[in-house]
């Protein structure tokens, strides 16, 4: 009899499942021939019979009917053996599955209690901690390479009136439509994070000057600046951001932050969109 197997499985079966199952497969073909040779002896076994039946002692043929009674048994037996044998591999292979199906989903849980810790749940944009991790790790290999970074600190202008006039999951949508768009715009190797509130944090790896610099402030200013349609009406709103470089503000993470965010005060106060620390 053969197993029901997880056909609904969505987890395709690995390599080892794949050889089990062809080896149940060859198995239960041989045990198949195995089972047609027990008929044909048996059969065979019978014309022999009836033949000895109607003749006069002949202890020859006598002979030969027992041994190939005697092999008929055999051959049964094995098939019976056969048949215990696949059952146990059948139960092998279900239970591999099960174990394979439960492995991909403690890992599916993993990776989605990892991305959590490491990711806002309103943005999708890494959180602080992802974001001063990779801080940590661009100055290390800016201190070794003699690289030049720059962490941009970016606050939304007036964000509160939003949320007073709107409501709040207004709110929420014009941060996750500012998220996209500044991810959209940021390169691969630089990092972009929502800080908290209406605060993102931006890591730019391997700056050249400060004229790259502003260009891309610039580029950010005017992504944010299009407007945002909320509840059929446009919404325009205005960020403020600070620039600190590595090394010249700061050869620490807390540091070149902090100067970022003074930096981010002064052009809130000048209203000059963007202000170096
Ligand atoms: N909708 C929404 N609002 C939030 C969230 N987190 C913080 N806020 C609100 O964001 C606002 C941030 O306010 P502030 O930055 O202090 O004020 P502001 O109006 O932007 O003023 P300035 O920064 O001085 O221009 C507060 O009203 C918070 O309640 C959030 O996840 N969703």
């Amino acid at each position: 009899m053969k197993k029901q197997r997880n056909s609904e499985s969505s987890i395709p079966p690995t390599n080892t499942t794949v050889s089990l199952s062809k080896v149940l497969n060859h198995s239960e073909t041989i045990k198949d021939t195995v089972a047609e040779c027990v008929e044909e002896l048996s059969s065979v076994n019978l014309v022999l019979n009836q033949e000895f039946a109607n003749q006069e002692t002949n202890i020859e043929l006598e002979n030969a009917l027992e041994k190939s009674d005697a092999v008929k048994d055999k051959v049964e037996d094995v098939a019976e053996q056969l048949t215990i044998v696949n059952e146990a591999l059948a139960d092998e292979i279900i239970e591999r599955e099960r174990l394979e199906h439960q492995l991909v989903s403690v890992m599916a849980q993993e990776e989605s209690a990892r991305h959590d810790a490491f990711h806002d749940p309103l943005t999708g944009l890494p959180n602080r901690v992802l974001f001063n991790d990779r801080l940590e790790h661009a100055l290390a290999q800016a201190k070794r390479y003699n690289w030049t970074l720059a962490v941009m600190f970016m606050d939304l202008n007036k964000f509160k009136e939003i949320n007073d006039i709107h409501g709040h999951s207004a709110g929420d949508v014009l941060l996750q439509t500012i998220s996209k768009r500044l991810l959209d715009i940021t390169r691969e190797d630089d990092t972009v994070s929502r800080h908290g509130g209406d605060e993102f944090l931006y890591l730019l790896m391997q700056i050249e000057n400060e004229i790259d610099i502003s260009l891309i402030a610039k580029k950010i200013i005017n992504s944010i600046e299009q407007p945002c349609s909320l509840e059929g009406h446009d919404i325009v709103i205005s960020p403020s951001i600070g620039i600190s470089i590595y090394p010249k503000d700061g050869d620490s993470s807390e540091a070149l932050i902090k100067s970022a965010d003074k930096a981010m005060y002064q052009a809130k106060q000048k209203k000059s969109g963007f202000a170096y620390a």
